[in-house]
């Protein structure tokens, strides 16, 4: 299978258990709740997202014949030292149209662990090592157990409450970005301090001015 890829580029985990931790992001091409387009925003079952993720334009982005390729582009893109340590990051868009378990092996073939970033409505390849859903309010989530699970706060129709009984190991509440940021950020403060099972996440990049 060929795979479409809108960029590759080399940062911090900004966002989750991980955040600070450095890593090669792999953007795949396409998402299956927004088209991606503004125009189609106000219709779309995600409405609120902050990432461009059509085409195949960006910086490493195209479209990788086979996996082999795809992990060996992941391999240009570290810039760490040593041979350990190796972390790539599948998102989008939503990686899980597109990652299969071909890709999974190529990638640790080459020693990566693998974190993955999905919206949890598509059931996912085994040898991830790092699930986070993020779920979408109005979308069925089928990714029920994990590793985090990152909830985008506030959402109407998705309250913390409702996933308290799947099995993730940490629970996450990370603010909305977008004209409300600041009040989002707030509330999501007295959420955790009111619901110590739950954590704030940031997303640090953003005002680290990182990618
Ligand atoms: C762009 S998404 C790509 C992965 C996948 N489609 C998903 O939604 O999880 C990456 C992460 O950014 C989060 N995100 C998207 N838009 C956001 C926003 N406006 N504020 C905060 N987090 C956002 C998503 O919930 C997800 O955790
Ligand atoms: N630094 C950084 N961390 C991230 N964590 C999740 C991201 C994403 O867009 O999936 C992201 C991103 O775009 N940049
Ligand atoms: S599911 Fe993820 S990539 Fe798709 S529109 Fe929502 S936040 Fe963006
Ligand atoms: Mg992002």
């Amino acid at each position: 299978m060929s795979y479409a890829v809108k960029e590759i580029f080399y940062t911090l985990q900004g966002e989750g258990c991980n955040a600070g931790r450095a890593a090669v992001f792999c953007r795949f091409a396409g998402c299956n709740l927004w088209s991606g387009r503004e125009a189609d925003r106000a219709k779309a079952i995600c409405r609120f997202c902050d990432t461009d993720f059509v085409g195949m334009d960006g910086a490493g982005g195209g479209r990788f014949a086979s996996a082999r390729e795809l992990a060996s582009a992941v391999e240009q893109a570290w810039r760490g030292a040593g041979a350990g340590e190796r972390l790539v990051v599948l998102t989008g868009g939503e990686p899980l149209l597109q990652v299969d378990e071909e890709l999974i092996k190529a990638l640790h073939d080459l020693a990566f662990e693998i974190a993955v970033e999905t919206n949890g409505t598509i059931h996912p390849p085994t040898g991830i090592g790092w699930l986070c859903v993020s779920p979408k309010a109005g979308a069925p989530l089928v990714a029920t157990a994990g590793d985090e699970f990152k909830l985008v706060y506030p959402q109407l129709g998705a309250e913390p409450e409702l996933f308290e009984g799947l099995a993730f190991k940490h629970l996450l509440l990370q603010p909305m970005d977008g004209p409300e940021r600041e009040a989002n950020t707030a509330a999501a403060v007295a959420y955790c301090l009111a619901n110590p099972r739950w954590r704030l996440t940031l997303q640090t990049h953003k005002f680290l001015g990182i990618p």
